[in-house]
């Protein structure tokens, strides 16, 4: 699906991009208008959309950019096959004349012009992360692509960005591929959660096409499928460093003997199945051994089993690396499991075994993690599921693409919900900070208009509401909107995702932590030149004429 940024999977011209994204990856109905504009001679209309939302997710304050490196991709290689072509012909009317085909068969891109926000920044609602300009055929049929492309990325970055706030900087995996909208979904989910702030994941196919660290433990079915030590084949381990095999089995029970008593435990209550299972996976994996405890007892079964086990592993100088928790109330039980762990690294003088990694899975959200972080707890790392990739509690961004503007005319689109009012024309966007190096607020202006100014006053204000407003003397501006793609080439170099993922975090530093914090964050200001709300006024009441009650 996707192809492999060295091109190992298959070779194709759109490398390292996924090949479902193509052409016909877009509502019908573009395709039809496309034909409209056609046939009233209108292709060829210079044309300019943005494409932005109007209100960050999961009730916070920002949202964080991805996507674009798709976005260029697509449009670079924007072209109709001619199966493409053939499938349009059986979808569209028999009416539909036959050049019509001839003229898609040679469409491209090269007239576009793809302004955008930098991948992996922070972007806030009514300032366009794309501004795409050029014939009005071809920006109109890139519309339902580039929003598929960049709304879900933007979303699932700025979720996997929260959870790594939450998580302050414990490690974050993810884990979301059985609950994933689909396997496409589940790649990107991946990608744009590794970008967005965690660790690894547990897809395997996602680290072989991005290169992303895969990690893993074990289900409970591993655990389940043991019922007594009777069934272990294979005994005997060798110690780390070489030597004679011992046997592992009865080094383990000796142990486990030994640390019975430390849990106020009878040895009958402990699970031979667990055990068994622990063992097993010691001798597979005796440098890597982890093991999930929560099957039958945490404190009764798991723990104990776990420290035996990884007791006779450091007898033979491998060093165990911790326990996986994934029901009951993780703080609680990662609390006991440390006190454990450092009860048993003092009663038998192993330092590392305080230590030992506690990892905690099981329906995790982002409010389950800040709650942790309020009771106390002992967790080093989080498997993340359901709540990351589907984000459930926004699951979409929406994300819009709008015209603004037409053969050099504005273009305004009405509502009775201000919120979704347009604002018109092609516009040029600045970020301008204060001391400190925080941004201040997000100006929109006429792309006509000069720049603001280090140092020079400009004037700001809401888009709609006439009172606000304010002065700001910016200490450094910076334009939003780079040029990626014209003249049919990329521009400037795409990052790769280590930096995309940089940049994130670069990228919140900016903010106000009262902007970025989780319960009711603060709104970041985006705000128009005193032009443009003069200008967008202008053009909303020329196009609300003044009605007549009876
Ligand atoms: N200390 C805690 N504070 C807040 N939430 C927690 C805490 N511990 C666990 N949770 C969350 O509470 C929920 C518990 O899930 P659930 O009610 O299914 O219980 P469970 O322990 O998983 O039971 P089961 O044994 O049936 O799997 C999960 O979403 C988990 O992330
Ligand atoms: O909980 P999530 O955030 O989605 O993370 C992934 C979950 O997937 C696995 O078990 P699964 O849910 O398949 O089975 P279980 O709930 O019975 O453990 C794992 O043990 C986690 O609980
Ligand atoms: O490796 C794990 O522990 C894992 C992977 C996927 C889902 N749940 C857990
Ligand atoms: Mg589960």
């Amino acid at each position: 699906m996707y192809r492999s940024s060295n091109g190992s999977v298959t070779p194709e011209k759109r490398l390292g991009q996924n090949c479902i994204v193509q052409p016909l990856l877009t509502d019908l109905y573009q395709i039809t208008m496309a034909y409209a504009y056609w046939k009233s001679g209108k292709t060829q209309e210079h044309a300019v959309f943005d494409l932005f939302f109007r209100k960050n997710p999961f009730n916070g304050e920002f949202t964080i950019f991805a996507g674009l490196e798709e976005c260029v991709k697509f449009v670079d290689k924007f072209s109709y096959s001619k199966s493409d072509i053939d499938y349009i012909r059986q979808v569209l009317p028999s009416n539909v004349e036959e050049e019509f085909y001839g003229y898609l068969g040679n469409l491209t891109a090269k007239g576009v012009s793809l302004y955008a926000m930098q991948e992996g920044s922070v972007v806030f609602p009514r300032i366009p992360m794309l501004r795409v300009e050029g014939p009005l055929i071809v920006v109109q049929l890139l519309e339902t692509t580039l929003l598929n492309l960049v709304n879900y990325a933007s979303l699932i970055t700025t979720n996997a960005s929260r959870f790594r706030m939450a998580a302050n900087k414990l490690n974050l995996f993810e884990f979301g591929l059985r609950r994933a909208q689909g396997p496409d979904g589940a790649l990107s989910a991946s990608k744009y959660s590794y970008i967005g702030g965690f660790d690894g994941t547990s897809n395997v196919l996602a680290g072989k096409l991005f290169n992303i660290p895969v990690k893993g433990t074990h289900a409970h079915s591993y655990v389940t499928s043991f019922n007594s030590l009777d069934e272990l084949t294979t005994k005997n381990l060798a110690p780390s460093k070489g030597g004679k095999p011992v046997d592992f089995v009865d080094l383990a029970v000796s142990w486990r003997k030994k640390i019975v008593s430390i849990f106020n435990v009878m040895l009958s209550e402990v699970n031979n199945g667990e055990f068994a299972a622990f063992i097993s996976f010691a001798i597979a994996f005796p440098n890597s051994y982890l093991a999930l405890v929560d099957t039958y007892d945490v404190k009764k079964s798991g723990l104990i089993n776990f420290s035996a086990v990884a007791l006779a592993l450091g007898d033979l100088g491998y060093e165990p690396v911790g326990i996986r928790l994934d029901s009951g109330d993780l703080a609680y039980l990662s609390l006991v499991a440390r006190e454990v762990f450092t009860q048993i690294s003092k009663d038998f003088k192993r330092p590392s075994f305080a230590k030992l990694m506690i990892m905690a899975s099981n329906d995790i959200n982002e409010e389950t993690i800040l709650s942790l972080n309020e009771q106390g707890h002992e967790i080093d790392s989080f498997g993340i599921g359901t709540h990351l990739v589907t984000c459930q509690k926004q699951p979409a961004l929406g994300g819009v693409y709008k015209m603004v503007e037409i053969n050099g005319q504005a273009r305004i689109k009405l509502s009775h919900d201000v919120d979704k009012v347009t604002i018109p024309g092609k516009k040029d966007a600045y970020r301008l900070y204060g001391d400190n190096n925080l941004a201040l607020i997000d100006l929109l202006q006429i792309s006509s208009e000069d720049p603001p100014e280090v140092g020079k006053k400009v004037l700001c204000r809401h888009p709609f509401q006439e009172s606000k407003r304010a002065f700001v003397t910016p200490s450094k501006v910076e334009n939003l909107l780079q040029l990626y793609w014209k003249d049919g080439k990329i521009c400037q170099p795409l990052p790769n995702m280590q930096e995309i993922k940089e940049r994130v975090v670069n990228s919140l530093k900016i903010l106000r932590p009262d902007i970025r914090r989780a319960l009711n964050p603060t709104p970041y200001k985006v705000a128009v030149s005193d032009n443009l709300y003069h200008y967008l006024h202008n053009l909303w009441l020329e196009n609300a004429p003044i009605g007549e009650l009876s």
